[in-house]
């Protein structure tokens, strides 16, 4: 009998978080992958079980350094760490281990060159085997969903309006995820120069002007994205463009209805559509709407780690 094909050992650093918790689940289900590292400092020695019921038996969180873990023999690892945080963790491979792939969920890479930024349906074909790939933003995959199809017909700014579950803001307490305070609010917060404004605006090459706000639900975002034209369109048009792009994608749907996050949320897809032309066909409003935690961080880390595997892209996930 032959014996089961051998499995590549996965490490996640920022385990405890809102996207390491939906990669345990994700990855604890691959078929070729094993959950062999497991970081959280505050859960140091607890069994993961008992917080992921999905997660193998026996399995441990651990509390290692970025020089010990990248001793682990990781085929893979994944930061799921806050911003600003990933640098020590990228030496450390460097230095010990540097054939690991290498997934980042932070921004602290997405602007680097060296690094493979991974919005799958947008930058796959750009993939030349590099071993650091950089996850985009949630509200930064939604914009650039919404717009990339129209680009190349853009007559100046696009104006974004973001609203996000507040699993956006992660777990550390702010006003931003406090369930109380946002009862019955909708919360405005960095409404010029927000991260993902720049992250859009450079990857698009066009003005973004984004506007993100904060909603009492968990989980996952809508962008209503407003694109002036620089000639006139008609519906067809629009909907045979956005069809052509995303039509074959087994994650991205585009509807003509206007697309809800209620209908996304808890799965791995987008959804693009509610096409609204102004009567002089130059103004153009698309919506998009994902999780989050999933197609905005988690399972999109997870089709482009299946890219770097050479594996097909939805396994796992699909
Ligand atoms: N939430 C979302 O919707 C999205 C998040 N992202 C990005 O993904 C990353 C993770 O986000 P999220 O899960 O929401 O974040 P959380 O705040 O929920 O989790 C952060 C994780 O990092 C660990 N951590 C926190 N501070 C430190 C530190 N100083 N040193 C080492 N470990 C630390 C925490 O565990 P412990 O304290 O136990 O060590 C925890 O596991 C972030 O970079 C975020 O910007 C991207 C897209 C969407
Ligand atoms: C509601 C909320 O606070 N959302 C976060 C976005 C989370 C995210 O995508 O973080 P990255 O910066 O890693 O992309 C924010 O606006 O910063």
């Amino acid at each position: 009998m032959n014996a089961p094909p051998k499995r590549l050992r996965i490490g996640l650093i920022g385990a405890r978080g809102y996207v390491g918790s939906e990669l345990i689940r994700l990855l604890a289900a691959h078929p070729a992958l094993e959950l062999a590292y497991v970081g959280s400092r505050e859960r140091d020695g607890l069994e993961v079980q008992r917080f992921e019921p999905a997660a193998p038996a026996g399995l441990h969180y651990r509390n290692l350094g970025p020089l010990d873990v990248a001793r682990e023999a990781l085929d893979v690892a994944v930061l799921a760490l806050p911003n600003g945080l990933a640098a020590p963790w990228i030496e450390a491979f460097d230095r010990i281990r540097p054939d690991t792939l290498l997934l980042d969920l932070s921004a602290d890479y997405r602007f680097d060159a060296g690094w493979y930024y991974g919005l799958p349906e947008l930058t796959r074909s750009a993939y030349a085997l590099q071993r650091r790939i950089s996850n985009p933003g949630c509200y930064a995959t939604a914009m650039q969903l919404a717009v990339a199809p129209m680009r190349d017909a853009l007559a100046g700014a696009v104006q974004c309006f973001g609203v996000s579950g507040y699993s956006g803001a992660g777990t550390t307490p702010s006003d931003k995820n406090d369930p109380v305070k946002l009862k019955d609010n909708l919360m405005p917060y960095g409404l010029v120069g927000h991260i993902h404004e720049r992250e859009v605006a450079a990857r698009m090459a066009c003005d973004i002007q984004f506007m993100p706000h904060v909603a009492p639900h968990f989980r996952g975002l809508s962008i209503t994205a407003n694109l002036p034209l620089a000639r006139a369109f008609d519906l067809d048009e629009i909907r045979a463009r956005y069809a052509g792009c995303y039509g074959n994608e087994p994650l991205l749907e585009v509807s003509d209805a206007v697309p809800w996050t209620s209908a996304v949320a808890g799965t791995p897809k987008a959804l693009v559509g509610g096409f609204t032309l102004a009567a002089d066909g130059r103004r153009l409003v698309v919506i998009s709407v994902l999780d989050n935690l999933l197609k905005g961080a988690a399972s999109q880390a997870l089709q482009n780690i299946n890219l770097g595997l050479g594996l097909p892209e939805t396994t796992g996930i699909l």
